[in-house]
């Protein structure tokens, strides 16, 4: 970020979707940071609104209830329309919309958000590896010079879209990626030793906040190959989901469950899972969660048994790993790793990308 003088005053209007797990610690971020930015970065964050699935707060409601603690607000009814209109304002201003909801019907409207000049952050990874047509809606509705950024969409915090952007943008080619991009089934698997039931630990891993709202997305591979999708097509691959070979891990039984039937069923994990431990431990070796992409587009997502001295078996909690195999980097290809998933690291990754836009705007009040 530029320093204070260096340019004049920026102001950007925000509006959070999606109060949860990560939007929440996000709305903390931002609050804090709030004075160190409009003081060093002559940054003004100004936070417009909030917008949950049911309901919505609007600074502009009553200015001395707003004025006061987060507790005494007013709440009206969820209008995603209504909240991108306050955003966005009558003015000429900056204006910028974080989406981190899980939520399709939030997605569906990115479109005409950014074509109306509102940026758009976001970890939700419905839109990068929703229907091609949409994403390509997407990109050409940024025409209109609005940005559109999805860093922690893939490995949370982590700089993986920007990595590969950055090798693309520089001339560099795609010969193939592949790596580790659960944090959820990362931490699993390094968890998972026998001393506890498979079913304990996955409970624990959804109050830390490493899974999905749903967390059959981690086991099921979905989730995973999202992040394939969604780095295919950074690197110009028409891949769809449908494409991504999978192995879920959800006996069909629990597949379609309501998430709280789910949750109260957990146990009948417990059996298989510690089937697939015990064939890891019989030939020496750990279980880890792998994905690849291949430079024809080919993708898969598997639980795999791998040698206790492959480089995936040292790593830690929820680490992911991500090598890109490139024609500048292929004897030894790039790496990222680090912690992949929670709420305050994907929050993290969220505010960069504000920060990276905030970054590109001309001076407005
Ligand atoms: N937890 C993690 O480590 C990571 C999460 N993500 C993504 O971040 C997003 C949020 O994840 P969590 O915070 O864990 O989920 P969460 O379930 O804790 O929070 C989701 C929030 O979205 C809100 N919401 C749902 N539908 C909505 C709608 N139609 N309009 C407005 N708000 C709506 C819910 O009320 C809730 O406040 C997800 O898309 C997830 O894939 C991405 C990277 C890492
Ligand atoms: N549930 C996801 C969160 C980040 O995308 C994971 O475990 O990796």
């Amino acid at each position: 970020m530029p320093r204070a003088g260096t340019t004049g005053r920026r102001t950007l209007a925000v509006g959070v979707i999606g109060p949860g797990r990560v939007g929440g610690a996000l709305l903390e971020q931002l609050r804090s940071a709030q004075p160190r930015l409009a003081r060093d970065h002559a940054l003004e964050l100004k936070l417009c609104g909030v917008v949950a699935s049911k309901r919505m707060w609007l600074d502009c409601d009553d200015a001395e209830l707003n004025g006061r603690h987060a507790g005494a607000q007013i709440w009206r009814p969820n209008d995603l329309d209504a909240f991108a209109a306050h955003v966005r304002g009558n003015d000429d201003r900056h204006a910028l919309l974080i989406d981190c909801s899980a939520s399709e019907a939030v997605a569906a409207h990115y479109p005409h958000w950014l074509a109306a000049g509102l940026h758009v952050v976001t970890p939700n990874k419905l839109a990068g590896s929703g229907p091609l047509e949409r994403w390509q809606a997407i990109r050409a509705a940024c025409a209109s010079g609005a940005r559109f950024r999805y860093e922690a969409t893939v490995c949370a915090g982590l700089p993986v879209v920007q990595t590969l952007r950055d090798l693309l943008d520089t001339g560099d080619e795609l010969l193939g990626i592949e790596g580790m991009f659960s944090g959820t089934l990362a931490w699993l698997c390094n968890r998972h030793d026998g001393s506890q039931p498979f079913s304990v630990l996955l409970r624990e891993a959804h109050a830390l906040g490493y899974t999905e709202p749903d967390p059959r997305e981690d086991l099921s591979g979905l989730d995973v190959a999202r992040k394939l999708v969604i780095l295919a097509r950074e690197a110009g691959r028409p891949l769809s989901l449908e494409q991504v070979a999978v192995e879920s891990l959800v006996p069909p039984a629990l597949a379609t469950l309501p998430v709280d039937e789910f949750m109260q069923r957990l146990h009948e994990l417990d059996a298989p899972m510690a089937a697939k431990l015990a064939e890891a431990q019989t030939c020496g070796g750990v279980l880890r969660h792998v994905a690849s992409l291949d430079r024809h587009g080919r993708a898969s997502v598997r639980l795999e048994v791998l040698p206790a001295s492959h480089p995936f078996a040292h790593t830690r909690l929820t680490d992911n790993v991500v090598q890109f195999r490139t024609r500048r980097y292929c004897d030894n290809p790039l790496l990222v790793q680090g912690p992949g998933a929670g709420p305050e690291v994907t929050a993290a990754g969220v505010f960069a990308d504000l920060l990276r836009i905030a970054e590109s705007l001309e001076p407005r009040a």
